[in-house]
């Protein structure tokens, strides 16, 4: 197994802010690999660490075989870089702009600017200065991607792209994969990573909270059941479920029908068992998205740090 990025302890402080708080993460090679976390969570404190753009407190990190800062230009080469805050101000156009980044890197394909400028609808002839919020992401994506770079570091890459552009994104990013390029992405979106990504790092204040295939993620997701049973007392129905320990936020309503809704942590089994000895005569469990069963994480862990 060889690894296109690794993180190990990697720490960055700002005097007594911790903004990434000793990350350990393994990128397989040609996998696309997610970062998702709220606001200040510390995404792109740890892109701009694997960039060398700021350099850890402790810590350290493998990008493409080297340390970040003894690749120097050679390594950055080999790295499509999205900012998340992408500072576009010139006096120049797209292609201009684009073009001048090609001379940096080289390699660019003959035609590879044009084919990836039209599949997001972006205009080159224009100066970067009067593109939108939206147009000057595309003009970043076309940055990032046009030199088919070994590795893809793309900070909240689908902020401001209108959903049809998301999906011409999200095909840029498979077409990369397939190409045997690596794809590292943050997101606060988290149904843009579940579609793209083989593994997601769920990131919060700085740390590492979980990490996983969607798949694996999905298993522990948090889903929301609504039952109703007849002929049981809204007492005796508490008292039956009312220990189980991964169900939460538990409501009865008494009534003819004693109608029941929870959310549910990981498997339903002990919840099955729970209500088979009474008459049930409605079950439904609903999965929440990954992005409401990751909220409803955070909000459970809430308060166990300062
Ligand atoms: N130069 C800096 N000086 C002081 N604190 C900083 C600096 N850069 C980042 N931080 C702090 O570190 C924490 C992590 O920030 P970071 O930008 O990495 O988060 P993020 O997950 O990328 O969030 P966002 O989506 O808002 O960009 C935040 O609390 C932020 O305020």
């Amino acid at each position: 197994m060889t690894y296109a990025i690794e993180t190990r302890a990697l720490t960055k402080r700002y005097g007594r802010h911790t903004a990434l708080d000793g990350m350990d993460l393994a990128v397989e090679t040609g996998s696309v690999f997610g970062v998702i976390g709220p606001n200040g969570a510390g995404k792109t404190t740890a892109m701009r660490l694997l960039l060398d753009i700021i350099r850890p407190t402790s810590g350290d990190a493998t990008v493409l075989g080297e340390s970040p800062r003894a690749g120097g230009a050679a390594l950055r080469r080999r790295i499509g870089f999205l900012p998340g805050e992408l500072m576009l101000e010139g006096r120049v156009t797209g292609r201009a702009l684009l073009k001048h980044y090609a001379d940096i890197s080289g390699s660019v394909p003959e035609g590879r600017i044009d084919e990836l400028a039209e599949r997001l609808g972006l205009d080159l002839s224009r100066h970067v200065r009067t593109l939108s919020k939206g147009n000057k992401q595309k003009l970043g994506l076309v940055q990032a991607f046009m030199h088919e770079p070994a590795l893809l570091v793309l900070d909240e890459p689908t902020s401001g792209l209108d959903p049809l552009v998301q999906q011409e994104f999200l095909s840029m990013v498979r077409e990369a994969q397939n190409r045997g390029q690596t794809v590292f992405l943050s997101s606060h979106v988290l149904s843009e990573i579940q579609s793209a990504a083989d593994q997601v790092a769920v990131l919060r204040r700085g740390r590492v909270v979980k990490v996983g295939d969607v798949a694996t993620l999905r298993a522990s997701a948090v889903r929301r059941v609504v039952i109703e049973f007849t002929d049981v007392s809204a007492d005796r129905i508490r008292t039956a479920l009312g220990a189980l320990p991964q169900l939460d936020h538990l409501a009865v309503v008494d009534g003819e029908v004693v109608h029941v809704t929870g959310t549910v942590e990981g498997h339903i089994n002990s919840l099955v068992k729970a209500i088979a000895p009474f008459h049930v005569v409605d079950l439904r469990v609903e999965e929440q998205d990954l992005e409401s069963s990751v909220i409803t994480f955070y909000s459970s862990e809430a308060g166990d740090e300062n």
